[in-house]
């Protein structure tokens, strides 16, 4: 099944215009108010929305694929010329990353892209730099930059865009934002330096497609650039060029739907037109099934619940499993992959949100009762949460190692704090190598990693 236009009535989410003045095609639907509600309306339908802002709001106009392009031709120059030998990860600066071929899938496919990534904790100006959002660049850097500063200096104001995007979005639903976010545009200092946040810049290469033979002739053959994944984390902000790639799987008609691209005509420096993502947290903490809140209602009064009772010292939480196996969210966990184009080669920027470092999904979920997104809500398997799957490689997998169900999964981390999970994943998810993964740091630094989602 390929990106044909979904034939089930949900259609796709209409643009929310962040500037008020709308797409043109409703204007009841434009008013600031009404944009917020069917910000709402997308993400509980479909879990993800497309958002346009306007440019004047983020005070830095889009990215290109031209720019986006040479970043990457000048790493590899560089890198050429052999200035890196010692650090083959690091591009700009050392806060930006160099990372080659990914693993996408259990199975070591090997996705067509590379990235660069930084963490949010490196795009935040410290007190002698500028600290006025969306005024980003310190004075320093008016001057005659070099290329690198120039390149470091663009993908820390993106990243920057991306995080007070995902705070917008937070604002406008009325979301206390310490809850999904860890970060606050209007305090830049407040705990920036131990988010988790990161942002990746992709370049999807084209890719053609291999002569299909004989056999395989019904079956369409298409390169994923990424392979299908729920994100992890609370909120993904993703901007992605003209030539698209981005597809979202529909639940109901059972099809991949392709994410519409920025028109070339939208595709303009007036407006940042960028797609939000429910992340799995954000899902899981949204639960209307209450299935999770058969934890606390055990810890609070300590009595028998159709759970169990709490843990007691010699017994792991594992012994008082989430018995479901389905959720019912006020917002799904929307399932997406990239295909790579045979003749255009791609770009995106991926801003990963997550909340903050020592919250957990349990105070999250009580921080959120009062917050009441209406009552609809859709119900999917636990196991369709990446964050629930153990995503090592079959190879990695010791035959000892006992694999846990999604639900035994969601127990075991419902009470950890967010970045022991996110730890926990990155190993999951850590391919090849005799070096073991940096714990201090994101990004793991041989040839071939898998993303973080
Ligand atoms: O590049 C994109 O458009 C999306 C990639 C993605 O979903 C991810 O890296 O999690
Ligand atoms: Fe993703």
């Amino acid at each position: 099944m390929t990106g044909d236009r979904c034939t089930c009535t949900l259609g796709i989410p209409e643009v929310v215009d962040f500037g008020g003045t709308g797409t043109g095609s409703n204007d009841v639907e434009t008013t600031i108010h009404s944009s917020d509600l069917l910000l709402l309306r997308n993400l509980q339908q479909f879990g993800w929305c497309p958002i346009r802002i306007p440019t004047e709001q983020i005070g830095h106009p889009p990215p290109t694929q031209q720019k986006i392009l040479q970043m990457f031709r000048d790493y590899r120059r560089k890198n050429d010329s052999g200035q890196h030998i010692d650090q083959a990860c690091t591009s700009f600066s050392n806060d930006v990353k160099y990372v080659s071929a990914e693993s996408g899938s259990k199975e070591g496919t090997v996705e067509p892209k590379e990235s660069l990534e930084i963490e949010l904790s490196s795009c935040i100006p410290t007190d002698t730099e500028t600290s006025a959002f969306p005024s980003l660049l310190p004075d320093q850097y008016r001057q005659e930059p070099s290329h690198d500063d120039k390149n470091n200096i663009i993908i820390k104001t993106w990243c920057q865009a991306m995080s007070w995007i995902a705070h917008q979005v937070c604002i406008r639903l009325d979301i206390p934002p310490d809850t999904f976010l860890s970060y606050h545009s209007t305090k830049p200092s407040t705990s920036s330096s131990s988010s988790l946040d990161l942002m990746r810049v992709f370049h999807y290469y084209a890719v053609s497609v291999p002569s299909v033979n004989d056999v395989d002739n019904d079956r369409e053959r298409l390169i994923l650039g990424s392979s299908p994944h729920t994100d992890w984390g609370s909120l993904t902000i993703v901007w992605q060029d003209h030539v698209g790639g981005l597809q979202t799987y529909c639940r109901t008609c059972q099809s991949w739907i392709p994410v519409p691209p920025p028109s070339c005509d939208t595709a303009s420096e007036h407006a940042w037109n960028v797609i939000v993502h429910v992340g799995d947290m954000a899902s899981l903490v949204l639960d209307a099934s209450q299935i999770t809140s058969s934890f606390r209602s055990t810890k609070s009064n300590g009595a028998q619940s159709d759970c169990c009772t709490e843990p007691t010292a010699n017994e792991s939480i594992l012994d008082c499993p989430v018995k479901s196996e389905i959720i019912c969210s006020f917002w799904p966990s929307p399932k997406h992959r990239v295909v790579s184009s045979p003749s255009h080669e791609r770009v995106s920027l991926v801003y990963f949100a997550y909340p903050p470092v020592n919250a957990t999904l349990d105070g999250i979920h009580s921080a959120l009762h009062n917050w009441q997104p209406s009552h609809r809500s859709s119900c999917l398997p636990l196991d369709e949460y990446y964050l629930l799957q153990d995503q090592s490689s079959h190879s990695d997998n010791n035959d000892d190692d006992k694999t846990l169900s999604a639900a035994e999964m969601l127990t075991a981390i419902w009470n950890l704090p967010i970045q022991d999970i996110v730890r926990l994943k990155w190993k999951q998810v850590y391919r090849g190598g005799s070096n073991d993964v940096d714990e201090n740091s994101k990004s793991t630094s041989n040839e071939e990693s898998q993303g973080q989602r």
